[in-house]
């Protein structure tokens, strides 16, 4: 399966080293991008080619992925309009519709709207993914081929949930990451070098992630099992409630989750 991306950015990169780890001729995958710092990144570290603009060999692709920026993809599918034919396009830009992604790109209708996340580096990625209804089993099958290469994939009946999606596993990563640095942070406030703040962090979340995905029991059993009555993990637990921790999360996640559906909006406007 030839696979080109237009747009070699982070997301970009992540996917073509989880599709190269996995076993991708990296002379199978393309990319076009604006930087020549990525473009050199990109064909040195997993020797795939490179270009700067859309070329007869890029469309020459089996799969085409749109990994720009949400605000440049009209302006980056131009060149392409009226070129496709029965290449299958899968975007993976947030709040984007497929119906605007059609227009830009001249009525193109093999399209798969899907939600990727960093660890998808790593092969440990989930991605959500939306058809368009035109969109054939032999479509739908390469899409998933593809996802599914650096991670989980999950089939999303109702291309309005993608925007879910996107504020739970897309920039959910993120949400980690900064759990991690308070958690590292904490550790380094007590006293602990970096190195070993950074391992009772990590491990910590790593382990918690093993332990709930491995076992049959709800999250929220597993924490009462860390709660010892009149213990630490209880006073702690009490704080994050008078803080409004969970409340928190919930609120920001819907805050991702308006921004999907604002961009949407905004950009699907043109
Ligand atoms: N980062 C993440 O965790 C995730 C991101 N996404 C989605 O992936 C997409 C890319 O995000 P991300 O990788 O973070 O963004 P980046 O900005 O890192 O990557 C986009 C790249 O595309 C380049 N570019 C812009 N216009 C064109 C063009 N016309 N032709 C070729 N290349 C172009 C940009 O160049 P320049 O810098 O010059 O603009 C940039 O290098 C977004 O739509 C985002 O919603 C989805 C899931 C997770
Ligand atoms: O922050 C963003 O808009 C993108 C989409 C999901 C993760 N990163």
């Amino acid at each position: 399966m030839k696979i080109s991306f237009l747009g070699g950015g982070n997301m970009a990169a992540a996917l073509i080293g989880g599709l190269t780890d996995k076993g991708f001729a990296g002379g199978a995958l393309q990319v076009v991008d604006l930087q020549a710092a990525n473009r050199e990144r990109l064909a040195e570290r997993f020797g795939v080619r490179a270009v700067e603009t859309v070329d007869d060999r890029v469309l020459g692709c089996d799969v085409l992925v749109l990994a720009v920026k949400p605000q440049q993809m009209k302006e980056a599918l131009a060149p392409l309009a009226g070129r496709l034919a029965g290449q299958l396009v899968v975007s993976i830009a947030a709040g984007l519709r497929l119906a605007d992604l059609s227009r830009w790109l001249g009525g193109h209708r093999r399209l798969v709207r899907c939600m990727p996340n960093t660890p998808a580096l790593i092969g440990a990625g989930v991605t959500g993914l939306y058809a368009d209804p035109a969109v054939d089993a032999a479509g739908r099958e390469a899409a998933e081929r593809v996802l599914a290469a650096v991670g989980s994939t999950v089939w999303i009946a109702d291309e309005a949930q993608m925007d879910a999606v996107t504020a739970i596993s897309g920039s959910g990563p993120a949400y980690v990451f900064h759990f991690i640095e308070a958690l590292q942070a904490a550790g380094q406030g007590f006293g602990f070098d970096e190195h070993t703040a950074r391992r009772l962090a990590i491990d910590t979340v790593l382990g918690a992630a093993r332990l709930a995905a491995d076992s049959p029991e709800p999250a929220a059993v597993l924490r009462e099992r860390v709660t010892s009555k009149g213990g630490t993990t209880e006073a702690a637990l009490k704080s994050l409630a008078a803080a409004g921790w969970h409340d928190a999360l919930v609120a920001a996640i819907a805050a991702a989750e308006a921004r999907g559906r604002e961009l949407g909006d905004q950009l699907g406007k043109d």
